[in-house]
């Protein structure tokens, strides 16, 4: 059977919003999925639909089959803990399901290896509570490769890093995919970590999928521009493009009938209003007069 995640006319609904909007992708195994777009595209609610965690319609399955919910590591946004556990512990949690009344040797190792890919040896023993975000976003991480998930859902997993933290995780990323074959699928802001650590980016705006490809393929100006009202340089690196943002595109504007003077003093809604009705320049004060009887 192949190992892919198959999404089959997956749609979501608040109320009457269509939040994602019927999307039919096949994503194969043993990669990284980078999926990006403006704030409120639709990055959460599609990753909570995979996940499991929201009522969706179409389908979601691995290979032939269902998704097994067993095999999905999910990481939601804004995830933190006040639990009264160590961080040892918040680890070990993450493979419970393995664990009985003992701890076993082989869980503890785990977890000390763990520990030690993610640098975080020296915290074993603190409260996870009492962590830094960027500390927790990092144990919660390390917590959820403790189960080998074969799909690991990571939304907005690396905001709270430093760039040498979001290094060392994507790192680890690429050597578990290597190691285990498993399909990494994070939502991500930051295109340029995008493009460094997936080989493939899905671009979403109004929970429809723009975009996808290679991040060279899929990041160009072009695209910046139509999915995020960006100006953007496009720079090829020999890590992959990097976006230069250049500022906010200008929202087009209707042409108005109008001199400059007259605009200043206008009513905006008067203006389109006459701009819809009249192609030809017409006075103000015979505008207002209109509108008055
Ligand atoms: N529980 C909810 N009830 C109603 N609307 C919701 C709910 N959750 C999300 N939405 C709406 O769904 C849309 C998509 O939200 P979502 O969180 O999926 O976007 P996103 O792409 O992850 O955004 P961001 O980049 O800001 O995290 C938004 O318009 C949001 O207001």
């Amino acid at each position: 059977m192949k190992e892919e995640l198959i999404l089959d006319g997956v749609s979501v609904r608040w109320g009457r919003l269509t939040i994602v909007d019927s999307l039919s992708l096949s994503l194969p195994a043993n990669q990284i999925v980078a999926l990006a777009g403006p704030n409120g595209a639709g990055k959460s609610t599609l990753l909570g639909a995979i996940a499991g965690r929201l009522a969706h319609s179409g389908s979601v399955r691995w290979g032939a089959g269902p998704l097994n919910a067993r095999s999905v590591g999910f990481m939601p946004q804004h995830c933190c803990t006040k639990a009264d556990l160590s961080v040892l512990q918040t680890l070990l949690l993450g493979c419970h399901e393995q664990l009985g009344f003992r701890v076993g040797e082989g869980e503890l190792e785990q977890a000390s290896e763990m520990l030690h890919e993610f640098g975080l040896e020296a915290l074993a023993r603190r409260q996870v509570g009492t962590l830094s975000g960027g500390q927790q976003q990092l144990v919660l991480l390390a917590q959820r490769l403790m189960r080998r998930p074969k799909l690991l859902i990571l939304d907005e997993s690396t905001c709270a890093l430093d760039i040498r933290h979001q290094l060392t995780v994507l790192d680890i990323l690429r050597k578990y995919v290597a190691r285990t074959g498993a399909l990494v699928l994070m939502a991500i802001h930051d295109l340029n970590l995008a493009a460094r650590a997936a080989d493939i980016l899905l671009l979403l705006r109004a929970g429809r999928l723009m975009a996808w490809g290679t991040a060279a393929e899929v990041l160009t100006a072009e695209n910046v521009a139509a999915i995020y009202d960006v100006e953007a340089r496009v720079l090829a690196t020999d890590d992959g493009p990097c976006v230069l943002p250049i500022g906010p595109r200008q929202p087009m504007k209707p042409p108005s009938p109008f001199p400059q003077e007259q605009r200043a003093v206008g009513n905006v809604h008067l203006q389109y209003r006459v701009a819809r009705e009249h192609t030809r320049h017409m006075p103000l004060e015979a505008l207002n007069q209109r509108q008055s009887t």
